[in-house]
């Protein structure tokens, strides 16, 4: 899998809502009502994330989750690190 350049990485996240690109990752945080609904949301990511054999690098502090997405294969930015997040805002329901 080949690492996308900046320009198409900018490209893309033009029609990726909440994610912003720095430091060689695609970036988000979500806040939840409580801690519960974090988790559910964090164990429905994981299915995910099983099934397109990519994972996040993630950090969970009571309801906030804050995600990193980068291919570790590629030392960079590619097309599994869109489709993980476009799976993980149509599971956390991200808003237009
Ligand atoms: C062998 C290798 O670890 C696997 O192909 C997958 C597992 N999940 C992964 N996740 C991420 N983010 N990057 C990878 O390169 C990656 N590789």
């Amino acid at each position: 899998m080949k690492k996308l350049t900046d320009f198409e990485i900018n490209k893309k996240l033009e029609s990726l809502i909440d994610w912003d690109y720095y430091e060689d990752a695609l970036h988000t945080d979500f806040e939840f009502d409580n801690f519960k609904d974090c988790m559910s949301a964090m164990n429905r990511i994981a299915f995910e994330c099983e099934a397109i054999n990519h994972h996040p690098e993630w950090t969970n502090i009571y309801n906030v989750l804050e995600i990193k997405l980068t291919t570790h294969d590629a030392n960079g930015v590619t097309e599994l690190d869109f489709k993980l997040a476009e799976a993980i805002n149509k599971i956390v329901e991200v808003e237009e």
